[in-house]
């Protein structure tokens, strides 16, 4: 039997878990793709976000149908298999228009949400900070805006189609939609303007970072590849680690020592396939830590299949260079060596010669990785001469922390310090140069 990469067997995936009857949310999977992919991650998405999933039907389209996503043939037959599953929620792997939706909707005659909404659900679970929570409620806004009318139209047609009625069941007409839609983007100004702030005040906490003068490092990766487990490994913090998509949502920036050195570590959100671009955007404060670091450790679950690998990777990629980060120094890290055996070791190594393979969970390959960064770091030092006046005696204790070793003379004028350190550093001590140096 096929087994998943986390243990749980193919089979599982659609066997109903043990209080599937129970579940309220018992949702149908659905894909139109041009290749052929399978469900798994949006049903690993699902899991996350507490749905079980109960079938799941993939349509090969070279694009989604414009009127209901998938051919009309095929979405008779999801109605017949939604009745034999007993599904009450469908999932669409694609976001909808607004049109797709409302059309399937009156077709299947149960909701039917998109992979936006479910990524965009499990965001809401897990943020923790007022910043996380602000971000997520943007792109929530953003997203529910096109779809108000769609909204009020479902619930229109569930009262009236099943004899509910009530209060919130009754259509509100043009009025209300309108109310609505005023409301809604009253509060995405709101939002935005408070995000701002926030996004100022994390440009003040960078710049102070600044002033320490240390190189910053990036985690970037797909969601699940091990980022907070490698933090925590390689500078002994606690961050916290599930194997559930998007657990973390807020950055985490930690010192590292290489050397002697000390540089900083962030973690931060993870990316996914058809990543929602109101997130992007929503949490374009959070990914300027990765958009601003000196270098990025692309991290890798090397223990994924290797055309699954291929297109996170790609994935990645995509939303490093969306996000404008596509110029910054970037380190391959493949992950979970562990799980690996000898001949998926070879064939990797092979593929990517330059990457570095490691398990954050054993520290196997770490001290190989920290050598890479050091001799990425390396391929940048520069010598300096700085005379740093004895009224900026805290400058010294940094520099020690970012020389690892340095030369030091006094002067009457001030302290005479000759090292070696990366060029990015070295530029924020320009006013203290010597010769030019
Ligand atoms: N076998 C193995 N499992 C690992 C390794 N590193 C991480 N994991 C597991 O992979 C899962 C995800 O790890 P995290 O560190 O939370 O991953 P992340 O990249 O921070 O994920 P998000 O925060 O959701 O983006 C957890 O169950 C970890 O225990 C490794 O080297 N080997
Ligand atoms: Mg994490």
């Amino acid at each position: 039997m096929e087994r998943s990469r986390n243990g749980r067997t193919a089979e599982s995936r659609f066997a109903p878990p043990p209080d599937a009857g129970r579940a309220k949310q018992r949702a149908y999977c659905i894909a139109a793709t041009p290749e052929n992919e399978d469900l798994q991650e949006l049903m690993e998405l699902l899991r996350t976000a507490g749905v079980a999933t109960v079938g799941a039907l993939t349509q090969k389209l070279d694009k989604p149908h414009p009127n209901h996503y998938l051919g009309s043939g095929k979405v008779a037959e999801v109605k017949a298999a939604l009745k034999e599953a007993d599904a009450n929620l469908v999932v669409a792997d694609d976001e909808l228009t607004p049109r797709q939706q409302r059309n399937l909707e009156a077709e299947l005659d149960v909701p039917v949400i998109d992979r936006t909404a479910v990524i965009l659900d499990i965001f809401a679970g897990h943020a923790n900070t007022a910043e996380g929570k602000m971000q997520v409620e943007l792109a929530q806004l953003e997203y529910n805006m096109a779809r108000m009318r769609g909204l009020w139209t479902h619930l229109e047609r569930l009262g009236a189609g099943r004899g509910v009625g009530g209060i919130g069941t009754r259509g509100p007409g043009e009025s209300q939609i309108e109310t609505d839609r005023r409301l809604a983007r009253d509060r995405i100004t709101v939002l935005k303007r408070r995000l701002e702030q926030v996004k100022a005040t994390r440009a003040t906490q960078r710049a102070e970072r600044e002033r320490a003068h240390l190189s910053n490092i990036a985690l970037a990766g797909y969601t699940n590849a091990g980022k907070s487990t490698l933090l925590n490994t390689l500078t002994g913090s606690e961050v916290g680690v599930r194997d559930r998509l998007f657990h973390t949502l807020d950055p985490t920036t930690r010192t590292l020592q290489l050397h002697g050195r000390t540089v900083l570590m962030t973690d931060t959100v993870g990316f996914i396939r058809k990543l929602p671009h109101q997130l992007v955007d929503a949490f374009a404060a959070t990914l300027e830590e990765t958009k601003l670091a000196d270098l990025v450790l692309h991290v890798v679950d090397a223990s994924a299949p290797e055309e699954e690998l291929v297109a996170m990777t790609r994935a990645v990629e995509d939303v490093l260079e969306e996000i404008d980060a596509g110029s910054s120094p970037r380190m391959l890290v493949l992950n979970k060596a562990d799980i690996l055996d000898d001949e998926r070791r070879r064939e990797l190594s092979f593929r990517h010669p330059d990457a570095a393979l490691v398990s954050a969970a054993t520290g196997e390959g770490l001290e190989d990785l920290q050598e890479r960064i050091v001799a990425e770091f390396e391929k940048t030092l520069q010598d300096i001469e700085l005379l740093v006046p004895f009224s900026e005696g805290g400058l010294l204790s940094e520099l020690h922390k970012v020389a690892g070793e340095m030369e030091r003379e006094d002067t009457p004028e001030g302290v005479r310090v000759t090292a070696r350190i990366p060029t990015v550093v070295a530029e924020r001590y320009g006013r203290y140069a010597v010769n030019g140096r």
